[in-house]
């Protein structure tokens, strides 16, 4: 339990190269962005590994100015009051470009040939038909009429698959969770694989785009590989820990898998017969960090300003108008009559309500109350003090 006050200056750390425009959301007045500040109000983040980091008791949010949050300890956030937001479909487009770019590169052999060409240097005129003569090591397929299995229907797996369709392949997705949003959005040409089994055995070439979970690490490992075509190409832009690495380098050395595209490259990755790293490039374009830039910190300026909740991926949307009434914002556990105990030290106290929300997820709740009368910031920490006395509450801010 920990109380929540913002400082006069705001201050929010950066953890990794944030673009500008999106730093520029806070504005100077209120914010100070300081990269090395060890009390910060709320930290912006992309892909840095949070887990050995000491979070300060200041920190009330932490943004993943992109799609995946596996390097940031959720569930110790969720206890201790901390949202935690992401900013979906943010670098979903720059994500589908980069694989059917892969996909076509590594049909036609362009990573190999490109080396291979390079390897010419110094023959002079022999060149041309040096070229002539070698480049029928490099003969390709075309994706045209080939099937294509894309694993996850989110924000990139279904750009993947509607543009795959464009580009004359069959697609099949696997999705059991998938959102209406995205049904909506998903063509009707995308064949429904009932099971993964099932679209491990007919694609030619896979494509996965889900969150790492404890539930999916390794779950590309010898079992898949044996239900997969002899010759199948598998493109990993989710997360590494999604391959047992063990067992994909076998399966590219005996040609099971034929290339596998990953923009995850560790020791054991850069060993393997057959594999084209990426340096983690799936959201690197100008557009995609300044989308996710922007939208991370718009998410978090209005938390900490509002304490409305968009995007979060540990606890739920919750949205009021603000309207400048003090608020009442409290994370607490999702039991029986906590609004009822929120209210009654509010009633207490004479203030009456002009407003309020609560949400629930799982076993976290939310709730917001704006309060009709005035309230002088000389009564705020006595008031704070008696909510954060109810048993269940996790932290509790008055705006
Ligand atoms: N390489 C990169 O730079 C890069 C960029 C963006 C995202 N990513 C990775 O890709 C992942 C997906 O991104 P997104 O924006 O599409 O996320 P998303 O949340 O929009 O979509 C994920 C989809 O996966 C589905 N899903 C979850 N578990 C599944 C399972 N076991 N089998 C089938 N479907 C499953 C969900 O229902 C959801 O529809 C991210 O979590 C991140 O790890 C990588
Ligand atoms: O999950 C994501 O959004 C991607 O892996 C992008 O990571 P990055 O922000 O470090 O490029």
């Amino acid at each position: 339990m920990s109380t929540l006050t913002l400082s006069k200056k705001t201050t929010i750390k950066t953890l990794n190269n944030i673009a500008a425009c999106g730093l520029d959301v806070f504005g100077e007045e209120s914010y100070t962005i300081d990269h090395d500040s060890e009390n910060p109000d709320a930290i912006i983040v992309r892909s840095h590994n949070m887990y050995n980091m000491e979070l300060d008791e200041n920190i009330k949010a932490i943004a993943r100015a992109g799609a995946g949050v596996n390097n940031i300890p959720v569930e110790d956030c969720t206890e201790r009051g901390v949202v935690v937001f992401n900013t979906p479909g943010a670098n979903a487009n720059a994500v589908k470009e980069i694989v059917l770019t892969s996909l076509m590169a590594l049909s036609r052999h362009i990573f190999s040939g490109v080396n291979w060409a390079k390897t010419l240097e110094g023959e002079g005129d022999r060149i041309p038909a040096l070229v002539e003569k070698g480049k029928k090591q490099f003969i390709g397929k075309e994706i045209k009429g080939k099937t294509l299995g894309v694993i996850g229907l989110g924000s990139v797996g279904s750009l993947v698959a509607n543009d795959a369709l464009d580009l004359d392949m069959d697609v099949i997705g696997f999705d059991p969770f998938v959102s209406v949003n995205t049904a909506w959005n998903l063509s009707s040409n995308v064949q429904r694989a009932m099971t993964i089994e099932e679209l491990f055995s007919r694609s030619d070439y896979i494509t996965v785009h889900i969150p790492l979970t404890n539930d999916n690490n390794g779950m590309f490992n010898e079992e898949a590989f044996n239900m997969m075509k002899k010759g199948v190409h598998i493109l990993n832009f989710s997360r590494g820990e999604l391959v047992n690495e063990e067992d994909m380098a076998a399966a590219l050395e005996s040609g099971k898998v034929d290339k596998f595209v990953t923009d995850f490259p560790d020791e054991n990755v850069l060993k393997m017969k057959n594999a084209i790293p990426l340096p983690h490039l799936g959201a690197s374009t100008k557009e995609s960090e300044e989308n996710c830039a922007v939208m991370a910190a718009r998410q978090v300026r209005d938390f900490l300003e509002t304490g409305n909740i968009k995007n979060s991926v540990n606890f739920p949307n919750a949205s009021l108008p603000y309207t400048g009434k003090r608020r009442v914002t409290a994370f607490h556990d999702n039991v029986p009559n906590m609004v009822g105990q929120l209210t009654s030290v509010l009633s207490d106290d004479s203030l009456n309500i002009a407003d309020m929300v609560n949400r629930s997820r799982g076993d976290s709740a939310y709730t917001m109350i704006d309060i009709e009368n005035k309230v002088e910031d000389t009564v705020i920490p006595d008031l704070e003090e008696k909510i954060r006395q109810i048993e269940g509450i996790v932290t509790v801010r008055i705006i």
